[in-house]
């Protein structure tokens, strides 16, 4: 990467700042070593009043952290979307988020600024080539926002009735590591995704299959965050925000079970929010999605994420294995992303990504053991049963998504 910027830009007044690979951390606060750092001498600041900074990563590359620095958190604040930090608190900040410093008795007059994390290589935005039929459509940026084990998604624009919008480009390329008949399943998904309509399912704005064909270009609507992502930073999700998410997976999930499909790759890294709000999320990649009730489509493998794989699947021999690819597979897939994030634990293992042979040996040998959750307030309890419902480890008795929303619906009341 030749130059990453994270940059907050200040309202009201001059004082805008950005992070680079050299400056890659910040003091902010009324101390005169701050001013070196950037920001102000602003008195109602603490000498340290907080730290902006940059650290890097293998999975996410360059994530921007702000820390809680002032000695007495009781009189200064620093909030992050109206939510105060505790004292010596570290919060990952992401893009469009609100930070706001000041004292705690004149919350009428903080600073307040608004975080951009642009990841820019090189200085110009460089476009890449869309062909010639979808030009006047589509203009893609070479910078890319995401990465999948097949692919590659850019940034991308779409014009439609005289106004553009920002969208994404997920291309997919036949190499050594996606073979050909990889590559010929992967061109099933935009075709796949054209013919669904729901609300919490990603839609295909346009798509492009090479002539040779060698390259697949699908564009989609841009999504804010991924729920691992979301995750992480959160560490554990309360019952209510709980609620929110399975409401709406389990409806795009009944959706597609209604309409044959089993989707076979569910996992928090496939589930994103469109914005900021956190409000309304939906389910991406359908690489691996097929109609099981398509004899055509038969195929004998074992897919999927090693954690979220049921032991059904597990078990079954080479030609067991596609009759047991049904919506029950994508139920305990839910299930096991139900109980990492109330629990804050993998059912499992300690670590995300492990072997596949150890999470079989797991699955199979030891079981699911009881949901530790923290509370035991009747929600939880009830959350408790429904995941219990959603890990059965027998697939014909293991609760349909149907089901779910039918306790969900009926006890709304309890997640308000
Ligand atoms: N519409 C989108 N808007 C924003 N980011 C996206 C979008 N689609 C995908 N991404 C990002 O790119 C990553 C990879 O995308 P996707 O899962 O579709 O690729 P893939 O090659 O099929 O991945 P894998 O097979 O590893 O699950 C996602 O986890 C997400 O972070």
């Amino acid at each position: 990467m030749s130059q990453t910027i994270s940059s907050l830009l200040g309202r009201g007044h001059q004082n805008n700042f950005k992070l680079t690979e050299k400056q890659k951390s910040i003091m902010i606060g009324s101390d005169d070593s701050c001013r070196k750092g950037f920001i102000c001498s602003e008195t109602y600041l603490a000498p340290f009043h907080c730290r902006i900074y940059l650290q890097h990563d293998k999975i996410h590359g360059w994530k921007t952290f702000i820390q809680e620095k002032a000695m007495n958190p009781q009189r200064y604040v620093t909030m992050v979307n109206k939510d105060r930090l505790k004292m010596r608190e570290t919060r990952w900040l992401w893009d469009g988020e609100e930070v706001q410093i000041g004292r705690g008795d004149n919350l009428e007059n903080l600073l307040s600024f608004v975080f951009q994390n642009d990841l820019v290589r090189g200085n110009k935005m460089k476009m890449i080539e869309v062909p010639k039929c979808l030009r006047e459509r589509f203009n893609n940026c070479q910078d890319d926002i995401g990465f999948g084990a097949h692919s590659v998604i850019h940034r991308a624009f779409e014009t439609k009735l005289g106004e553009t919008r920002e969208c994404v480009c997920k291309v997919v390329t036949l190499t050594k590591k996606v073979s050909k008949e990889c590559f010929e399943k992967l061109c099933q998904e935009p075709k796949l995704l054209d013919s669904l309509n729901h609300s919490n399912i990603i839609k295909v704005l346009g798509y492009h299959i090479g002539n040779n064909p060698d390259r697949l270009l699908i564009w989609q609507e841009k999504m804010y965050c991924d729920l691992e992502k979301y995750f992480q930073r959160e560490q554990i999700i309360n019952p209510k925000k709980w609620y929110n998410i399975s409401f709406q997976v389990l409806d795009a999930l009944k959706y597609l079970h209604d309409k044959g499909i089993v989707h076979r790759d569910i996992k928090p890294e496939n589930i994103m929010w469109t914005n900021t709000n956190f409000s309304v999320l939906k389910l991406i990649d359908f690489g691996l999605a097929k109609n099981y009730k398509n004899e055509i489509e038969r195929d004998n493998e074992q897919v999927g994420t090693p954690l979220y794989i049921p032991p059904e699947i597990y078990r079954a021999s080479f030609t067991e294995i596609n009759d047991l690819y049904k919506p029950p597979v994508d139920i305990w897939a839910f299930g096991i992303l139900s109980f990492r994030f109330l629990t804050g634990q993998n059912p499992f293992f300690e670590k995300e990504k492990v072997d596949i042979n150890a999470v079989r040996d797991k699955v199979l040998k030891e079981g699911i053991s009881k949901v530790p959750l923290m509370e035991r307030r009747i929600n939880e309890r009830i959350i408790e049963l429904i995941i219990e419902q959603l890990l059965d480890y027998d697939p014909k008795s293991r609760v349909t998504a149907n089901e779910v929303m039918g306790i969900l619906t009926n006890l709304q009341k309890l997640f308000e």
